[in-house]
This record gives structure tokens, sequence and C-alpha cells, in this order.
């Protein structure tokens, strides 16, 4: 396990440009299982989680030829399925939650899908039932083996059908609508996730052949149609990472342009680090956060404390809540962050504590965090990063503060973001890689 030591203090000045967005990439990927014909897939983020998919694909079959930085071409003509029995398949796709996102294509196309219980973030109950129960609502037949944490779910006479989602679940709704793409007859999909991830998904399907009416709704209609074939997919932008640069800018009061933002898929996200007082212009689209010594957070109409919570899209994403949260440290006045979605996400609260952050942990879901406007700088700790959300706010603390940081567990951070250590040195932060 690596760490990040920091020095902290610098302030940061320049051009960043956002890597193509992590949980977008895990759909995309687990989608080239759908055909047998060469998918080539532009801007994938290299990163952890992401590699090893990708890993995982090779290890099962898919052949990739490497056509530039960030672009690959996936072929998925030769699927070898015993791969999925085995231990080596088990162990590796359950070190990242993404890896749940196969079975739906692998039931789609082949009529069978196994997977271990997934990996990602401990940050909180994270039930697959919106996956399994929509699975069954197609006809397939649902076990699940506990001595070794295995799903299997088999499927070979699918029909379309209604199905509600049990939660608005990202990777559930991904997971439904790829099996759903290939399965005959009609499926409704309503209480859908409508993430810009889920959007991107259903475009490139439906540039594959399928027939998705509904895309960026919660009401999805798919007509199933028999085969899919190849076609050329760009990740968007990491709305999360562009998030957490603005709340880096913020709080380190630098001056960073992030670069080719896509802005209109950003949904509410500028919008709410506005909310905490922090300027930002639309150059374009790019997005500049002058330096600031001070922001200032808005109160509600009637003058009360502004709350700050997660939602399903177009909602605020939870995982920028950790990012805003650290933000408002510096901020002049009170916010209120609730995390609705996840119970443990919160707790890294206490090491912005240590750091001399004035914070309130009113119980699991619920923060207070009252801003300190600069009238003293966090002092660097040493801490470890919980989850890869966590892990960000707590590099953000620690480069706004006095003194040396040290972060342990950075594999969670390297989970999601993209060479953050080269990548940030290059505006001028001190990170050294331990
Ligand atoms: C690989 C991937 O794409 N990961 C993302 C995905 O995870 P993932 O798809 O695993 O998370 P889900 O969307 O299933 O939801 C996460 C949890 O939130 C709770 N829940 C969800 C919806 C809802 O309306 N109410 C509610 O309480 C549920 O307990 C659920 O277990 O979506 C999460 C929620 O945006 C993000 O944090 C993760 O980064
Ligand atoms: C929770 C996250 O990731 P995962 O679902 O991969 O754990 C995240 O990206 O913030």
């Amino acid at each position: 396990m690596g760490s990040f030591k920091i020095t902290g203090g610098k302030k940061l000045k320049g051009e960043i440009i956002p890597q193509g967005a992590k949980n977008e990439a895990l759909q995309i990927l687990c989608a080239v299982l759908l055909t047998k014909e060469p998918v080539t897939i532009h801007n994938i983020p290299d990163i952890r989680d992401v590699n090893k998919l990708i890993d995982l694909l090779e290890s099962m079959g898919v052949k990739t030829r490497k056509l530039g930085p960030g672009s690959v071409e996936f072929t998925a003509a030769d699927v070898d399925f015993s791969y999925f029995e085995s231990e080596q398949y088990k162990d590796k796709a359950a070190q990242l939650r993404g890896s749940v996102m196969l079975l739906g294509p692998m039931l789609g196309r082949f009529g069978k899908g196994r997977a271990p219980k997934p990996g990602g973030d401990k940050i909180g109950r994270r039930p697959l039932d919106a996956h399994f129960v929509g699975f069954q609502k197609l006809g397939a037949t649902f076990s699940y083996d506990s001595d070794d944490a295995f799903y299997h779910v088999d499927g070979d006479k699918m029909r379309g059908s209604y199905i509600w989602m049990e939660e608005i679940s990202v990777t559930g709704t991904a997971n439904v609508i790829m099996a759903a793409v290939v399965t005959p007859g009609t499926t409704t999909i309503y209480n859908a996730a409508c993430e810009p991830y889920l959007q991107q998904l259903c475009k490139m399907l439906n540039r594959m052949g399928a027939k998705i009416t509904g895309v960026g709704s919660n009401l999805l209609t798919i007509e199933g149609v028999h085969e899919l074939s190849g076609c050329e997919h760009t990740m968007l932008p990491d709305m999360i990472e562009i998030g957490s640069f603005i709340g880096l800018a913020a709080m380190t009061e630098s001056e960073i342009t992030i670069k080719n933002c896509r802005i209109p898929e950003l949904g509410i996200i500028p919008d709410v680090f506005k909310k905490l007082g922090i300027q930002m212009e639309f150059r374009g689209d790019d997005i500049y956060v002058p330096a600031q010594k001070h922001y200032q957070i808005n109160r509600l109409i009637d003058g009360s404390i502004l709350t700050v919570y997660d939602a399903p899209w177009p909602g605020f994403t939870p995982d920028l809540i950790s990012i805003v949260l650290v933000t408002a440290i510096q901020a002049k006045g009170t916010v209120l962050i609730h995390q609705k979605m996840f119970e443990s996400r919160l707790f890294f609260t206490d090491k912005l504590i240590d750091m001399g952050a004035q914070i309130i942990l009113c119980d699991p879901h619920r923060a207070t965090v009252i801003g300190i406007n600069r009238e003293y700088n966090l002092r660097g700790i040493r801490m470890t990063s919980p989850d890869i959300r966590a892990g960000v706010a707590l590099l953000i603390a620690a480069l706004s503060a006095d003194g040396t940081s040290i972060i342990d567990n950075i594999d969670q951070i390297d989970r999601g973001y993209q060479n953050i250590d080269g990548r940030l040195n290059a505006l001028g932060a001190e990170i050294v890689r331990i």
C-alpha cells in the first residue's frame, strides 16, 4: 500500500485536463462483451479499476489492440466461458465494483452470467437486489452461493418485460439495460437511474444497433434485437474529477483552468460549488476558477443554513459530497452536508477535525461544517484514505494545510484518479509518492 507525502500551503496555477469518466468507463467496457465485432473506445482513463477490468476482459478471451493514448479496440469474438468459473476470475472480479456489470452482457449474449460479490468502496450497504430482481423479471433464474460469495444468473429463454427498479441504482440499471437490449420483446425499465454514465451507455448501445428510447429519463423502453454490431465510443470527461478540481482550487486559493469539461453534461455540479461562494467562469468549454482568498456560503432565502445533499441524477452526485464538505472548511459561513445514500462515507471527517477543521458529525449521514474563513490554516497530519472520494478530500485538505501530511492507503485514490500526484505537481503542488 503506497502513501503520499504532501507539503501543504502551495498555491497551484495552470491548466488541467480531466480524465475520462471512471464510472462510465466501467459500464462501457462491460458492454464490449455484447458483440463479436470490434468496438473502439477513446478517452479511457488510466486508473486502477479500469485497468483491472481490461485485464479481466483479456483473461476471458477479449482481444485488445492499443490504438493510442486512451484508445483501445476490443473484440469479444471468442469468450472463454469456463474462465468465469475459475478461482482467478473470482479473485480478480471481486476487486472492483464495476465487475458486477459483466453479468448483464453475459446473460444477454450467452444466456448465463457469473460474478463474485464485487469490491469497490466500503461506504455502507451496497445491495445488489435491484440487479437480480431486474434479471428475474426478464425470466432469468438467480442463485447465490454464500460459501464463496458467487452469483449465478441463467436465462436461456428470457423475454422483455416491465421492470420497476427496486432502487435507482446506477450499476443495476446498466446491468438490466445490457441484458435487455438483446432479449426478445419489449422491456420497460421504470425508476431507472439516468446519470450521464447511463446516457452514454445507451447512446453507445443504440449506435451498436440497440433500440432504446427515453434516454436521459427514468423511463426506458427497449425493443430487444437479435444481435449488436461494433461501434466507436468516446468517454465523457470525469465529472467527479472536475468537481474535485473546483474544490481543490477554492481550498488552496489557486487559479486553475479545467479544460474541455463538456459543461452541459455536468448538471448542477457547478451550481452547488457556486452555492459555497466559489466564483468560476465558463470560458467556452473550460471552467476557470480564479484564486479566491474568501468565499462565502449562501444562505437559504429565509436566512437559514444551506444544506447540500445527494440524490440520484439529476440530483447532486453522492460522489462529490466529501469534496463539498472539505471545500466548505475554509469558506465563510455554515453548511449542513447530508450524505443520504451511504451510511459510512462521512467518518473521515475525524481526520479533518484533527487537522483543525470546525466540523460536527451529527450522525453517520450528516455533518455541519462551520467555515473558518482562513482565520487559520489546517495543520498537516498522518492519515489513511478510507475510500476514493474521502481520499481526495483528504488530499485537498493536506494541500491547503501548513506543514507536511502523509496519506496512507493511496491505492484507494489510484482506483479513480489518473496520476493525480503528477498532474497536480505540474500545477505547483508538492506530492511525493512514498
Ligand atoms: C461503479 C459505479 O458506477 N459506482 C457508482 C454507483 O455505484 P452503485 O451503482 O453500486 O450504487 P447504487 O446506485 O446501486 O446505489 C448505491 C446505494 O445507494 C442507496 N441508494 C441508491 C439510490 C437511491 O435512490 N437511494 C439510495 O438509498 C442504496 O442503498 C444503494 O446501495 O452509483 C453510486 C451512486 O451514485 C456511486 O456512488 C458510485 O460511484
Ligand atoms: C464509490 C465509488 O466507486 P465504486 O462504486 O467503484 O466503489 C466512487 O467512484 O466514488
